[in-house]
């Protein structure tokens, strides 16, 4: 549907090709989609929108590849109603989302740009001393990190954490479970499990990596923002939709939030002048956390060994526990 973000130019789609008769669209309106795919049976979308009403108009379809590990733009439900089954491509970017994160986590702590730029512009060939400080780097080793999702990414990014010497707590959910695969590590006392509340009262860092969803839609929200220390850093690599745009633009007026890092909104991409986008204490990267050349290669051969397991009769990576073909 959407192919030119995953590959604009730098890869090859052959690993999908083999497969069948493959047409790539390198974009598509949400109008198109109906004529174009009229005679599919494989579509694969990335961030075009698969509702019901497409569906129900798609007859021959019999599978929904979505290129990504957030497969929140397709009505997987209805599609389970239609026996339809939807794949997503878990894990393909986990090292590159995670490294993004420390990418944000060190441009607020370190500043190197901001260095960079003052050195350039001659601070230090005037300065009266061997060395100056504008605003002294923070040391993250002793800090904590607080991780919501603690998944494929969230994994990483705690691993990743706790060489720097971080603390990392991670959250329950909503209902009081804790994310499936955290129990090996909170036995280890690798990570520490709390309630969402205390994981926001007692991070300097937060970082979300839950998919988005009804029940983590605008989940960070006037509440949970309320009990965070002064100074916190929130990041976003998830969804922009989970978390709740004014109040996070209330916490960083009253200084509680010192920045807002995300690669994500909640609209991609975003309508121009959004207040969030043009507010000094955020930092924003356009949905790009993912897009490595490494994950992207790895995405479309994952993307076509789904399609091949589901043709064997064994299909992986469902997300709508759909195992048969349409009915
Ligand atoms: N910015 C980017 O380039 C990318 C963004 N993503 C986004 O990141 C999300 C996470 O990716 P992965 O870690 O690979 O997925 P994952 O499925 O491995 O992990 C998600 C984790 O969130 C937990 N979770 C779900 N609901 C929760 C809740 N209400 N409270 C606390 N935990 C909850 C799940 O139990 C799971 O452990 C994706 O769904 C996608 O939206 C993923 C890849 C790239
Ligand atoms: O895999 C995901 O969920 C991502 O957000 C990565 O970006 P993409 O959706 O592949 O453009």
């Amino acid at each position: 549907m959407d192919g030119h973000t995953m590959n604009p130019g730098d890869l090859s789609w052959d690993p999908v090709a083999k497969l069948g008769d493959l047409h790539i669209y390198p974009r598509m309106k949400a109008a198109d989609v109906v004529t174009r795919a009229a005679d599919a049976e494989v579509i694969l979308t990335n961030k075009v929108p698969i509702g019901r009403d497409m569906m129900d108009l798609l007859t021959r379809l019999k599978y929904i590849g979505v290129l990504a590990t957030g497969y929140n733009t397709v009505d997987s439900a209805y599609a389970h109603q239609l026996g339809l089954p939807v794949t997503n491509i878990p894990g393909y970017s986990r090292d590159s989302v995670a490294q993004m994160v420390f990418a944000y986590i060190l441009h607020v702590t370190n500043m190197v740009w901001d260095y960079n730029n003052s050195v350039k512009n001659g601070d230090w060939e005037t300065s009266a001393d061997f060395s100056y400080i504008r605003t002294a780097p923070v040391e993250l080793s002793g800090k904590t990190l607080g991780i919501i999702g603690y998944g494929d990414i969230g994994r990483k990014l705690g691993e990743m954490a706790r060489a720097f010497g971080m603390e990392v707590l991670i959250s329950r959910k909503q209902d009081g479970t804790l994310p499936g695969g955290s129990q090996d590590d909170i036995n280890l006392g690798r990570v520490h499990a709390v309630p969402m509340e205390e994981l926001f009262e007692r991070s300097s860092f937060i970082s979300l990596h839950t998919p988005l969803n009804s029940h983590t839609r605008e989940m960070v929200d006037s509440s949970l923002l309320s009990r965070i220390k002064p100074g916190t850093v929130l990041l976003n690599t998830s969804r922009g939709g989970v978390i709740h745009e004014e109040s996070v633009l209330d916490a960083l007026d009253d200084g509680k939030l010192i920045c807002y890092a995300a690669d994500v909104y909640d609209q991609e991409p975003p309508k121009p002048a959004s207040a969030l986008i043009h507010h000094p204490k955020t930092l924003f990267t356009p949905h790009i956390a993912w897009a490595s050349r490494d994950a992207r290669e790895r995405a479309i051969r994952i993307a076509a060994d789904n399609i091949q397991a589901w043709m064997d009769g064994k299909p992986v990576n469902v997300v709508n526990d759909v195992q048969r073909g349409r009915v």
